[in-house]
């Protein structure tokens, strides 16, 4: 009889700079790794950061075709690497928020019948109505924003339904756009995926449906009743629903492996295709969040979340269903100013270095001698503002900092932004509070010791630096035994829990006090003059 051991569950996660996998045996143990970056190994694409920002500076699409791509370049990664395909009883993965997928007409059928002996690029060139997916970095579609929010009653009123008032990011409001500017790609797709259900459906070789909680980022759920709204349907696109397809509760089973990767790789004939979620509910996942913590992603994105029971949405912030516990909900904040924000600084200030980054936060003075910077690079989303904002110790507006203490305004605005925000939505920070750290920057110690100082609170990391491919590696086992009514944490019961990283300076929390209320008013100044 097979041993759990004997038996591997792979998580994928399609973020922006990267595709990314992790692969857990019956133990959940760690078993291989893998990842191909966008920028450096499928140059032909030319992107930067995964992404190409157009000349109006607001709209971000990423090539589909490019992922389609890097998922035949991991696979065939793990071949060489000589990873057991067989051993594979389920998969499921994650994707970048947000982001939309336009299936041209008739490609389920191709996707139904792809030949192994290709790669699945060469099979899907033609199979995308839109070849340039808008992402979650875009912020062209404030014009179908307002509309919909009128539409349906105002922006509290869409976020009582979809959890969050409308977003220019969120997939509805591209949707609409494209409706509007290019009707005739509109009326030759057969279905629009989200990021992760296009990547399912990759697997799967049929369309996949959108799951409950990376549904919750499109501003056409209701996340309450778990279905398309009729009103921002209306509001959006016409014959939407028919495009959008059933939604499913994010540890469904799919259904089986397409016979494309059982010929190819050797997946087993059995092998299950569990949900595909988006890599912030993966994260969730991943980091075993439990109530009461708070989880804080330093990814492309700086996202802070927190598992809730009782939602109750705001203009501010959003609200996800759950991913692995069907009554719960999870709140988030996302920041777009994160890890390039940092990129730019590091290159200015500290020779593109990373380790003399952190040394300039182990060396100066904690609170920065009372300097706050704020630095929006690109048009930030919470709060919607743009530029960089200097203000000395008696806030008065400066050109500059010396090079360390740009360093040290950058990296405390941005975790004093991330406590201001999670308080001003209800989160209080007790004794007993941990702060769980996530993304590539959780990788840095320094980094991490500021957060905790700003929090106040005791930071917690997992081995594995992507918790959103972990989580998915969880949550396809998970989907094996869901059905029979196992909870999620009774299945990753067995995974070792996230470790201390650091613990808060002794003194910190009073140096940051008076600076938590200097920068809610100072962000809210720089709020009122962007809008003059
Ligand atoms: N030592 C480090 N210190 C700070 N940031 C780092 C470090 N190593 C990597 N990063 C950041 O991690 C980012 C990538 O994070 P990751 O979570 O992998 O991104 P995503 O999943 O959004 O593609 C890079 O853009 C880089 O700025
Ligand atoms: O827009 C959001 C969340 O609402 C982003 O967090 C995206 O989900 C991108 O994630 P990363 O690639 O930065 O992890």
């Amino acid at each position: 009889m097979a041993t759990s051991t004997d038996s591997f569950y792979l998580g994928f996660d399609f973020s922006t700079q990267q595709l990314k996998v992790v692969a857990v045996d019956g133990n959940l143990s760690v078993v291989h790794q893998d990842s191909v970056q966008f920028d450096s190994e499928l140059p032909e694409f030319g992107t930067q950061g995964g992404v190409h920002i157009h000349a109006d500076s607001l709209t971000v699409t990423s090539p589909v075709l490019m992922w389609v791509k890097a998922l035949d370049l991991i696979l065939g990664k793990m071949k060489n690497a000589g990873f057991d395909f067989s051993r594979v009883k389920a998969l499921s993965g994650s994707g970048q928020q947000h982001g939309s997928v336009y299936w041209r007409k008739g490609t389920n059928q191709v996707l139904r019948d792809l030949h192994p002996g290709k790669s699945l690029h060469e099979l899907l060139k033609g199979g995308f109505a839109v070849s340039d997916s808008p992402v979650w970095m875009d912020s062209s579609t404030t014009e179908q924003c307002q509309y919909l929010e009128t539409a349906v009653g105002g922006a509290q009123r869409v976020a009582d339904i979809t959890g969050s008032r409308a977003y220019e990011r969120f997939t509805g409001n591209q949707i609409a756009k494209i409706y509007k500017a290019q009707p005739e790609k509109y009326e030759d797709t057969e279905r629009i995926s989200l990021v992760s259900s296009f990547a399912a459906s990759l697997f799967l070789g049929s369309y996949a449906a959108i799951d409950y909680s990376d549904g919750s980022g499109m501003n056409l759920m209701d996340i309450f009743s778990k279905q398309w709204a009729d009103s921002c349907l209306e509001a959006t696109a016409p014959h939407l629903e028919e495009r959008l397809g059933a939604l499913v509760h994010s540890s469904a089973v799919l259904g089986l492996l397409s016979p494309y990767h059982v010929t190819r790789y050797g997946f087993p004939e059995d092998c299950k295709v569990v949900a595909f979620t988006g890599d912030n509910p993966g994260s969730l996942a991943g980091m075993r969040l439990q109530e009461g913590d708070i989880a804080v992603s330093l990814g492309t994105s700086d996202t802070v979340f927190l598992w809730i029971k009782e939602p109750r949405p705001t203009v501010e912030g959003h609200i996800f269903c759950n991913p692995v516990d069907r009554p719960s909900y999870m709140a988030l904040i996302c920041y777009k100013n994160g890890s390039l924000t940092r990129e730019r600084i590091r290159n200015k200030c500290a020779g593109g270095s990373w380790e003399v980054f952190s040394s300039v936060l182990r060396t100066t003075p904690i609170g920065n001698d009372g300097n706050i910077g704020i630095y929006f690079d690109a048009m930030e989303i919470t709060p919607s503002a743009v530029g960089v904002h200097r203000f000395d110790k008696d806030n008065t507006k400066v050109a500059g900092f010396s090079a360390q203490g740009e360093i040290r305004a950058l990296v405390e605005g941005q975790f004093l932004a991330k406590r201001v925000h999670a308080e001003k939505l209800g989160y209080k920070i007790i004794p007993g509070t941990r702060v769980l750290a996530t993304g590539g920057a959780s990788s840095n110690k320094d980094i991490l010791q500021v957060l905790s100082d700003v929090f106040d609170a005791p930071v917690y990391t997992i081995d594995v630096a992507n918790s959103a491919c972990l989580g998915c590696g969880y949550r396809a086992l998970q989907g094996l035994v869901a059905e029979s009514g196992v909870s999620f944490a009774e299945t990753v019961r067995k995974a070792p829990e996230p470790q201390l990283a650091v613990t808060p300076t002794p003194g910190a929390d009073k140096v940051f006090a008076p600076l938590l209320r200097r920068y809610a008013e100072l962000e809210e100044r720089v709020l009122q003059e962007s809008k003059q």
